[in-house]
């Protein structure tokens, strides 16, 4: 197959997708309303923080994605990660991270997302993102476009904004890193928004914002369906060489990325 089009799988019905991110949304936030976390949060290894509401969430989106697809495998977060040495041959699998932005969740502060991917041949080429405070999805098959969701409208298709000059750049609220200002530098960076989660793709994916660089780590399922949602909006994510980011790599952990609108 030689275009990513080509690679997008006819089978899936994105509505679908969309569906179960609502549905773990729901979930999420039902524990957002318990008034106390510190009984269902704990401290991974790593001393990140997991909740109930990314396991919940987790069981949802596995549960559903098996049972409507059980022919493609999923590695989620909070799931069982399948060793590079079998899932290097796969040619299709989701990736999910069914609580994206766990400290924003923590805090409070609304800016965390539902996320589930497809990667076919290494790139995400569906991507639905849902943000259950904001009450709002996005969702993106690379070749078709992508599309925002509000609250009980009807979704419009969302594109870049392919300006070069008086940039608004998007940068993480919890994991900044001051290599980031060095890097966008030579941009004629006008404006900076602070945002948890994969939001900051959706930003520069409707033209709200034109850049987004990350140097600090993130893992795959981060990325993976803000990615997918961006490329289908006309923008791009590329890596510390200016290719474009790549998944199913040998460590899930992400190098550093540039995301763009032009
Ligand atoms: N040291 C680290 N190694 C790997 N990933 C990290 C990390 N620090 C932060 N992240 C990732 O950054 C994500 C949050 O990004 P942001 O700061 O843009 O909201 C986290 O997602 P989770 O909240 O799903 O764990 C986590 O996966
Ligand atoms: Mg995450």
């Amino acid at each position: 197959m030689s275009s990513t089009e080509s690679l997008l799988p006819r089978s899936i019905d994105v509505t679908s997708i969309n569906e179960l991110a609502i549905q773990a949304g729901i979930k999420i936030m039902e524990i957002y309303g318990y008034e106390d976390f510190s009984s269902i949060t704990q401290l991974k290894a790593d001393q990140s923080p997991l909740t109930l509401a990314d396991h919940e969430s987790d069981e949802i989106i596995t549960a559903g994605l098996q049972s409507m697809y059980p022919q493609i495998p999923i590695i989620s977060e909070e799931g069982k990660h399948t060793a590079y040495e079998i899932r290097k041959d796969w040619t299709a699998f989701w990736l999910v991270d069914p609580l994206d932005g766990t400290k924003e969740f923590i805090k409070r502060n609304g800016a965390f997302t539902v996320n589930i991917a497809l990667i076919v041949n290494k790139q995400p080429v569906i991507g639905v993102i849902y943000a259950p405070v904001l009450q709002t999805l996005y969702y993106g098959m690379v070749g078709t476009g992508a599309f925002k969701q509000e609250e009980k409208q009807e979704p419009v298709a969302i594109q870049v904004n392919r300006k070069k000059n008086q940039l608004t750049a998007v940068g993480s609220r919890s994991h900044a890193d001051p290599a980031e200002e060095e890097v966008l530098k030579p941009y004629d960076v006008v404006e900076t928004i602070s945002i948890g989660s994969s939001l900051k793709f959706c930003l520069v994916a409707e033209g709200k914002a034109d850049i987004y660089y990350r140097h600090g780590p993130t893992m795959e399922w981060d990325t993976a369906a803000g990615q997918a949602i961006l490329t289908a909006a006309g923008g791009k994510v590329l890596d510390a060489s200016g290719d474009i980011f790549t998944y199913n790599k040998l460590s899930l952990v992400n190098g550093s990325f540039l995301c763009q609108g032009f």
